[in-house]
């Protein structure tokens, strides 16, 4: 059986703690266990229980005072050294976690990470070099949502994140509850390349036509560019979300199978699917 694992990915303050908490409670609620991983050196105030923490094996503040240098050249220096200690400090603390444990990295924000450093691609690799099947969860403001040129960087900066990691991904739209009007976003979820295109047009210099037609075809291209609203008051969207992160890395396909594999009594295999499986971990 697989080890499962989200890496929550995405620009600084996008909301990537904030759903690591709110993805907790709810998994709490619904007696689910899932434990919270923090990847980030420079993180200091949790508002869920850390299970493992980067700060053990490097922190931010211990660089920048040795090594003399800046937040983000430090940043970068913590997580290439995490990068040299997957193999030793790293496997060693995953030790803990067995068959269908569930994890959730929450990742830092410096945008670097995702698009041409290489730890986290070194990072994943790993993890599904020790059997964890994995799925990128990229986290974008809503506020890009707002305009549709910061739209189509927001969709670059996670087309790039998803060529780099090449695993699952399911992008998010967070902060849904601060928006006056919910209904405005609905083109951006599932974009229309030729409607992207049309509003790029009205809003840019006429000189700028053939790159926003190429910038719309390349949305289109990937038509795994979509996003999902997460509202984090709302304890339904947060399932919306699980459910699809979930069935991305067939978490409960193959807790059904557990179901058909151990329970002789079930009769019938073929009506082992009929079971509601959601809660399997649930003790
Ligand atoms: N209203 C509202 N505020 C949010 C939401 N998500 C995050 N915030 C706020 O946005 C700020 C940044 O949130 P974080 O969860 O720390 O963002 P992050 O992506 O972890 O940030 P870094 O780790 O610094 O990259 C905090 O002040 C949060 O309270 C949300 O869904 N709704
Ligand atoms: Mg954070």
């Amino acid at each position: 059986m697989p080890r499962y694992a989200q890496l929550i990915i995405g620009p600084a303050g996008s909301g990537k703690s904030t759903y690591c908490n709110n993805l907790y409670q709810h998994c709490q609620s619904v007696g689910r266990v899932i434990h919270i991983v923090n990847l980030d050196p420079a993180a200091e105030h949790f508002e869920y229980p850390v299970a493992l923490d980067i700060r053990e094996l490097i922190s931010l503040d211990d660089v920048m005072d040795e090594l003399k240098l800046g937040p983000n050249g430090g940043l970068v220096y913590c997580m290439e050294y995490l990068e040299d200690n997957l193999d030793d400090w790293l496997s060693e603390q995953l030790e803990d976690y067995i068959d269908d444990d569930y994890l959730v990295f929450d990742c830092p924000g410096q945008i670097e990470l995702y698009s041409h450093i290489p730890v986290l691609r070194t990072f994943v690799d790993h993890l599904k070099k020790w059997d964890f099947a994995v799925c990128a969860v990229y986290m974008l403001d809503s506020q890009f949502a707002s305009d549709v040129t910061k739209y189509i960087s927001g969709c670059m900066a996670s087309l790039s994140a998803m060529v780099q990691l090449e695993i699952p991904h399911v992008n998010i739209l967070t902060k849904m509850d601060l928006l006056p009007n919910k209904s405005k976003v609905d083109k951006f979820l599932d974009p229309d390349a030729r409607l992207l295109l049309g509003d790029l047009n009205d809003q840019m210099a006429p000189r700028f036509q053939k790159l926003n037609k190429a910038l719309a075809e390349l949305v289109d291209d990937y038509s795994m560019v979509s996003f999902l609203p997460l509202d984090i008051r709302d304890e339904e969207s947060i399932q919306f979300v699980l459910s699809h992160i979930d069935n991305a890395i067939q978490f409960g396909e193959d807790a059904e199978v557990k179901v058909k594999d151990y329970d002789a009594d079930m009769g019938d295999p073929e009506d082992a699917e009929n079971f509601d499986v959601g809660n399997i971990d649930d003790d």
